[in-house]
């Protein structure tokens, strides 16, 4: 749905230039929920802002379903961009319009009569949990109530594409999850293909099927969180799925002197069973130094870590055979 070639952005400020995005290749899915994590500076917003043209790209190119946007004119751009709708962190709704009158704000350029746009209003409000505050002023909303309104305001050209840029970023820890479980809610009820951008990992966790890392204006992994979490080695994965502790120590006795492994298992794979077996079959003493189980983008993951006694190269037998029950086993330390 979304796919943009080697994009690159460079500002060009006070005779200095800046690479904000630096050669991205993104794809998003059609119907998914894609996440672009990464700290302050990464390139982000620019990136999301290359994807509807808000900003021009130095070079690449974006495909939104299909239509090369870098090659549209500017009124077939216009009417393109009525199809990816937008929703911003600090809301930008306007303060002397209402609730439905800025919901309205992105129909008055389309030939709708007034009562047709009361009415889609209308519709939308109430796909957002806000049919009673059509009349109401932003100001008299919570942020949470604002940011349904600047969805509902998004949602008003019947998009197939909704970008979010920071969307909770203002919010509270609760309202941050009402919002994104309204943007996953429209995801399913509507198929809308959603791209969002954030530095929360907790926000890619609970509302994502796709995620990319960007660093310094590149994308430096990316894939479906399920992907990413069977990926060894993957930084997106070990920030989605902490296992802390376990690195051993010098004094940590217990570990000094043993090889830590992680295993990842999904979905109803109970790991109990294989430790046990390995324990017996091997007859090694499998020291668990942590577990966790967590809901990732609406599945179950497990992940344990466990010391085995001896190096590496001792144990490269039990490691084989946790991963030949079709376990991910990666070795840690
Ligand atoms: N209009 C601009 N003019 C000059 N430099 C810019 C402009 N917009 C962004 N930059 C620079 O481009 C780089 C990427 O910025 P961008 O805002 O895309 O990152 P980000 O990951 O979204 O960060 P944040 O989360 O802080 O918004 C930064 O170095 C930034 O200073």
């Amino acid at each position: 749905m979304i796919t943009t070639s080697d994009l690159r952005k460079v500002y060009r400020a006070h005779g200095r230039d800046t690479v904000a995005l630096d050669g991205v290749d993104l794809h998003v899915r059609t119907g998914e929920v894609y996440g672009v994590v990464g700290t302050s500076g990464a390139g982000k917003s620019t990136l999301i802002r290359c994807v509807n043209l808000l900003e021009r790209p130095s070079s690449g190119s974006v495909q939104v379903d299909g239509r090369e946007l870098t090659s549209l004119s500017a009124s077939e751009l216009r009417a393109t961009r009525r199809s990816i709708g937008m929703v911003f962190q600090h809301f930008n709704l306007l303060a002397r319009r209402t609730v439905a009158e800025n919901v309205q704000l992105p129909l008055e350029l389309t030939g709708l009569t007034r009562r047709e746009r009361a009415a889609k209003a209308a519709e939308l409000l109430d796909l957002v949990g806000l049919a009673d505050k059509a009349r109401a002023y932003p100001a008299q909303l919570s942020g949470g109530q604002k940011q349904r309104v600047g969805i509902a305001r998004a949602l008003a050209g019947d998009p197939k594409v909704l970008l979010s840029d920071e969307a909770t970023s203002a919010l509270d820890p609760e309202t941050t999850r009402s919002v994104l479980q309204l943007l996953r809610e429209l995801n399913q009820q509507l198929g809308l293909t959603v791209l969002l951008i954030t530095h929360e990992m907790d926000v890619i966790k609970s509302v994502c099927d796709s995620a990319a890392l960007m660093r310094a204006g590149k994308v430096v992994e990316s894939g479906t969180l399920n992907e990413l979490l069977a990926r060894p080695g993957s930084e997106l994965a070990r920030e989605l799925f902490p296992l802390g502790g376990g690195t051993p120590v010098a004094g940590d006795e217990p570990l000094q002197g043993s090889t830590l492994v992680d295993i990842t298992f999904q979905g109803d794979a109970a790991v109990q069973p294989f430790i046990s077996q390995l324990a017996r079959t091997y007859n090694v003493d499998v020291n668990i130094v942590g577990a966790a189980v967590e809901t990732i983008g609406g599945r179950q993951v497990g992940r344990m870590r466990v010391a085995l006694p001896g190096s590496f190269e001792e144990n490269v037998v039990p490691i084989g055979y946790l991963r030949e029950q079709g376990l991910q086993v990666e070795v840690a330390a």
